[in-house]
């Protein structure tokens, strides 16, 4: 670890945004029992946050609309708090720091909450306690903390391979808009994984490029799977509801699952569809927010 020279209060405070898995092909599994994937993630522009500031003890606060969904499991159990002994431990780190966990996306949803909240902590720590781990190092913290840490961590669209520790940085992306909708059970991923009847898919097939934003649509569609989609509305079947709301919303280019669910996604190429189909699906009693994907990266 080296000492970073200074850093603005600012940064202490966190972006953890919502991954989306618009492909996720299984394309084998390891004799561990972890599975192969060849998965495009990008991130949404709707979000938690992690905001921390210096103390000597580690402590956290879950607010925001989702915290009590954690409320449930002990604090030990956090990714925010495994993700900050982690870091600790490695950088031989002896004060602690005080976080704040700001909770809006579902819990267990399929879009990396948790992942995300691992992610930045780690960023906003690095900058609070002043260290760098090397990227060697720092990719297997976020290997250990889960599949989808390191993917969260680099936070820009890429191809994820292995078990989510290949990653590949997409060329820029063409600009849309992305709703995303939950039924409001959570859903397990191992047991999404173990319910899985299919065999195998191949690698995914990427052009260089999209021209733009509905041709991204229309080749996801045509070239590509949520291969977990199957199994996860066998485990819930709501799922099935969230997507035919999403596909009957004005606009709509395509609908899919992200991750092992429940939460899914529509991409529209306009803002005002996407707004409209949100509010459309949080009237019937879903969560349902519509966001900016892609562009140039933040
Ligand atoms: C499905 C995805 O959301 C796609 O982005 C991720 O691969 C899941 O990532 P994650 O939630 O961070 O997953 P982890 O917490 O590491 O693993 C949870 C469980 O999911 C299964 N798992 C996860 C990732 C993977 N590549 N193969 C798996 O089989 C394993 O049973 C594992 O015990
Ligand atoms: N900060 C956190 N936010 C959300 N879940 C957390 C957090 N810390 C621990 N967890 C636990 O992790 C599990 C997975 O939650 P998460 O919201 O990350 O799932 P997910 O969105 O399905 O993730 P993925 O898409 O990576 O599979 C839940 O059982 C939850 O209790």
């Amino acid at each position: 670890m080296s000492a970073v020279t200074s850093e603005a209060a600012s940064d202490l405070s966190v972006l953890a945004r919502a991954k989306v898995n618009l492909a996720l092909q299984v394309t084998g599994r390891r004799a561990d029992g972890y599975h192969l994937l060849d998965s495009l993630v990008v991130f949404a522009s709707i979000a938690d946050r992690i905001s921390v500031a210096p103390a000597e003890a580690l402590s956290l606060r879950v607010a925001g609309p989702f915290g009590a969904a954690l409320a449930g499991a002990p604090d030990a159990d956090n990714l925010v708090l495994r993700a900050a002994r982690s870091l600790a431990g490695a950088a031989g780190i002896a004060s602690g720091a005080s976080i704040v966990l700001e909770k809006n996306l579902p819990v267990a949803s399929g879009i990396g909450g948790g992942s995300a909240d691992a992610a930045a902590t780690l960023l906003a720590l690095q900058r609070l306690w002043r260290v760098r781990p090397d990227p060697a190092a720092l990719a297997g913290i976020a290997l250990g903390l889960g599949a989808d840490v390191p993917v969260c961590l680099d936070g820009r669209p890429c191809r994820m391979r292995g078990i989510g520790e290949i990653l590949d940085p997409l060329p820029t992306l063409p600009q849309g808009w992305i709703v995303l909708a939950n039924a409001g059970i959570p859903v397990a991923t191992p047991a999404v994984f173990r319910a899985r009847k299919a065999g195998f898919s191949p690698q995914l097939c990427l052009p260089a490029h999209f021209a733009d934003f509905r041709a991204l649509a229309d080749w996801l569609r045509l070239h590509s799977v949520n291969d977990l989609e199957a199994a996860a509305v066998a485990i819930c079947p709501p799922i099935a509801g969230v997507l035919a709301g999403l596909a009957a919303g004005p606009g709509c280019l395509l609908a899919r699952m992200s991750g092992s669910g429940g939460t899914c996604f529509a991409l529209h190429d306009d803002a005002a569809s996407a707004a409209a189909s949100a509010q459309r699906l949080s009237a019937q009693g879903w969560w349902a927010r519509s966001g900016r994907l892609g562009g140039d990266p933040a």
